[in-house]
């Protein structure tokens, strides 16, 4: 059988079936074709503005080095005048976080941008190995104590590196599936603001996010970091636990076996969702004992580091 040909730029050998198009395409098209389409979903969305100071939020896992990798090309390629850094939270994981923040040190260096960490350790007191020594391994709680201090300690060290405006590696697949748990879940308030690819203050954060891969399938991030041998940490976290998000992963996986476009289409279906204007919709304040964005007068970081140092030996 003869070599296939590039359906881009008729010409290259195809190396690879696209998971999101089912387009036949060479390595270098793809790059480029995935390069453009996020570039093209900063654009049309208006995502930066020249001179703006942006943290990219890096895990070391896949999602977020194709993320600086990709800022970093598109900010040089279309002059986008971005001022980028590295913004990592060690929530003080022993085996998984501290080798995953060796990699994202690497990336400081290929990538060559500024890099600040801040750790739980020193935000809250508490690391995550002394957090579940204390309250043990609860299905879901690790996660709950985790995501939540996560995004506050994101907030924190966007503000010591002067920056309005973090980008996370959020992808397709993730939004897709917090539409679905959502959906599951009847969390309204949630669901309504599921798809939307910035958020100034979503939930309980003060600076503006955005997720530049809302589009962008999971499966071709893998496929871009493997064919340019990006280093990037590839275990799972000690204390992942079968959580209600792992379910709707699952499902979606399974739909997307069958029919590719089901990812994409369940964005589309979140987008066009309006809420009734009935609906209870949290207000937001400012916490009153740390100051930081909160829905109600303690935020869910304080009131959960208040259980914890209550529950402290004297
Ligand atoms: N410890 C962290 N420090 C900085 N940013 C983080 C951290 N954990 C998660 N993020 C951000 O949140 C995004 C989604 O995180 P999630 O835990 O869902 O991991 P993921 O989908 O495996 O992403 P990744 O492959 O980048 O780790 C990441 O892409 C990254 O931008």
């Amino acid at each position: 059988m003869p070599p296939r040909i590039c359906a881009l730029c008729k010409e290259a050998r195809a190396v690879m079936k696209r998971p999101k198009t089912g387009q036949i395409v060479c390595r270098a098209c793809f790059f480029w074709v995935l390069e453009e389409e996020v570039h093209q979903t900063i654009v049309s969305h208006g995502l930066f503005h020249p001179g703006e100071r942006v943290a990219i939020a890096a895990s070391g896992g896949k999602d977020s080095t194709v993320l600086a990798h990709m800022m970093k090309t598109l900010n040089e390629r279309h002059n986008y005048g971005l001022e980028l850094s590295l913004l990592s939270v060690d929530e003080g994981i022993s085996g998984y976080r501290d080798d995953s923040l060796e990699t994202v040190k690497r990336n400081q260096q290929q990538y060559d941008l500024p890099l600040k960490i801040v750790s739980y350790s020193e935000l809250y007191g508490w690391s995550m190995d002394e957090i579940v020594k204390e309250v043990g391994r609860k299905n879901n709680c690790t996660c709950t104590f985790c995501g939540v201090f996560r995004r506050q300690a994101l907030d924190r060290g966007a503000v010591m590196l002067d920056v309005q405006h973090i980008v996370t590696g959020h992808n397709a697949d993730d939004v897709a599936e917090t539409v679905l748990m959502n959906v599951l879940r009847g969390d309204v308030a949630r669901l309504g603001r599921s798809t939307d690819i910035s958020t100034a203050n979503e939930g309980d954060s003060m600076v503006k996010r955005s997720k530049p891969f809302k589009y962008t399938y999971e499966k071709e991030i893998v496929m871009y970091a493997y064919f340019k041998k990006l280093d990037y940490f590839s275990t799972e976290c000690t204390y992942s636990p079968a959580a209600y998000r792992g379910h709707a992963r699952t499902f979606l996986k399974d739909l997307e076996s069958i029919r590719p476009s089901a990812i994409i289409d369940i964005i589309h279906s979140g987008e066009a969702l309006t809420i009734r204007e009935d609906v209870k919709m949290p207000t937001l304040q400012v916490c009153d004992r740390c100051g930081y964005m909160s829905s109600g007068p303690l935020c869910k970081a304080c009131v959960l580091l208040e259980g914890l140092n209550r529950g402290l030996p004297k």
